[in-house]
């Protein structure tokens, strides 16, 4: 790929030549960025001829009618229109990557489940090989819902460029480094950090440190967008500025690759015999993005009790009905807990909605043991679900001063829509068959008086 070439400076003039060293901050900005000087139409999106022969052409992320507070699209000027990146397709299996509906008739997925981070095999894999979905919810078809997969990459795609037609990916990595080289740009994405690749763009990955695993969600809804503050104001939580778009860049190269799609829950291959990253410039709000976790300013319960989980909310995928998310994005991550008389680890509840949890780093407050990193754990839709014996105990009896958590950093994926395990989650994945013996210590403190039995 080339670097990006900057503009030079008006005369007399200094100053950073390129942002952020590649990538350009804010969050659904209109953003403008060409690799090649002046190959960016000024002033129109379709001249009659494009600079250096180029192609103009928009990718629609939202319809063309969609209010505008949420449209999205890009004009992308590129050595070849996408039609070109496709040939005739044939159908392919990715037989551990599922879609919803899929609803396997001999799992349970009623029940409290939690999993031991998935073994890297031994066996080479790629981003489409290595994708292992362990939860579906919704309908791919009718776009909503979700799947929640992990991958397993010890390997880069090589000359096989991949889009999915079905859905916006959150990658959220746990180990090792991966290299997405997008139409739009490169991200270089390490554990800590998380991407979102948005629907319909191509892209290939490479692995830059291996192996690899991390936690993807696959939405197949309305797109991620920064949740409103209400009260909170217009700063904390995730700012806008963190979020980094990359600047444009490109391949012109002839090979032999393979242009792979996911296309209503199937996949599909064609030959072509170029690669399809040829986009030398590009303006528009449609472009995948990474966010540095570590910048999630938090804000929390400063003098008593324990809000809900919304509070901590990265990113959140609307479902249409108003405050009830397709998929909420939701961070726990190394913060101070200061409230006074509290029980301060998560409470005993159940949710309408369905939690998926996975550990990036560290220990989890509400499960000090046995959730460790890169295990992921489900508490489905209408399932109770609590601190463990261990946690209840400590936070009982514990001497309330301000402490920090530290070293610690999970996530939920929220989603309105229960989940279906697949079989791989059921059968293969490390589950951990005495998960709900984590609750069995915790017996009756009733005894008749105030002070309950401690
Ligand atoms: O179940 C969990 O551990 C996630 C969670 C955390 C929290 O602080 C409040 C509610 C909740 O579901
Ligand atoms: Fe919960």
């Amino acid at each position: 790929m080339r670097d990006t070439v900057s503009e030079p400076l008006p005369e007399g003039m200094t100053g950073a030549p390129s942002l952020s060293g590649g990538y350009a901050p804010g969050f659904g900005n209109d953003f403008e960025t060409e690799a090649l000087p002046g190959a960016l139409p000024r002033g129109m999106n379709s001249p009659q001829r494009c600079a250096y022969g180029l192609y103009a052409e928009q990718l629609s992320g939202t319809p063309f009618t969609a209010p505008r507070g949420q449209n999205e699209r890009t004009w992308c000027y590129r050595i070849r229109p996408s039609v070109k990146h496709m040939g005739r397709m044939s159908r392919i299996d990715l037989p551990y990557w599922k879609s919803a509906p899929h609803v396997d008739p001999e799992v349970t997925s009623l029940g409290q489940y939690r999993w031991d981070p998935v073994p890297h095999a031994g066996e080479a894999l790629t981003w489409l090989t290595g994708m292992r979905t362990m939860t579906t919810a919704g309908d791919v078809n009718t776009q909503v819902g979700m799947a929640a997969h992990v991958y397993l990459v010890t390997e880069g795609m090589g000359d096989t460029y991949f889009y999915s037609a079905d859905s916006e990916l959150l990658v959220v990595p746990q180990e090792g480094r991966l290299r997405f080289a997008t139409e739009l740009g490169v991200i270089d994405l390490a554990p800590q950090e998380v991407a979102v690749i948005p629907r319909g763009m191509v892209y290939r990955v490479d692995l830059l440190e291996g192996p690899a695993r991390g936690f993807v969600c696959e939405n197949y809804g309305q797109k991620f967008d920064l949740p409103d503050r209400g009260p909170i104001g217009a700063n904390c939580l995730a700012n806008p500025r963190d979020f980094l778009a990359p600047v444009a860049c490109f391949e012109d190269r002839d090979c032999e690759a393979r242009m792979v799609v996911k296309w209503c829950g199937a996949f599909h291959e064609s030959r072509i015999d170029h690669s399809p990253l040829d986009v030398i410039a590009w303006h528009g709000n449609y472009a995948p993005v990474k966010y540095d976790l570590k910048t999630f300013s938090p804000v929390g319960a400063i003098l008593f009790d324990h809000p809900d989980p919304s509070i901590f909310t990265v990113l959140t995928a609307p479902s249409g009905v108003p405050g009830t998310a397709n998929i909420d994005f939701v961070l726990f991550r190394d913060r101070w807990n200061v409230a006074e008389g509290t029980f301060r680890p998560p409470w005993y509840h159940k949710n309408v909605m369905s939690e998926l949890m996975g550990n990036i780093h560290g220990v989890y407050d509400a499960k000090p043991q046995g959730f460790v990193p890169g295990g992921m754990s489900l508490h489905n839709m209408m399932l109770p679900h609590g601190p463990d014996e261990d946690a209840f105990r400590a936070a009982s009896l514990a001497d309330l001063a301000p402490s920090k958590l530290e070293d610690t950093m999970a996530f939920m994926f929220e989603t309105r829509f229960p989940q279906h395990l697949t079989r791989f989650a059921a059968e293969e994945a490390p589950l951990q068959d005495d998960y709900v013996e984590c609750w069995a210590a915790l017996r009756k403190r009733f005894d008749g008086t105030p002070e309950g039995d401690w």
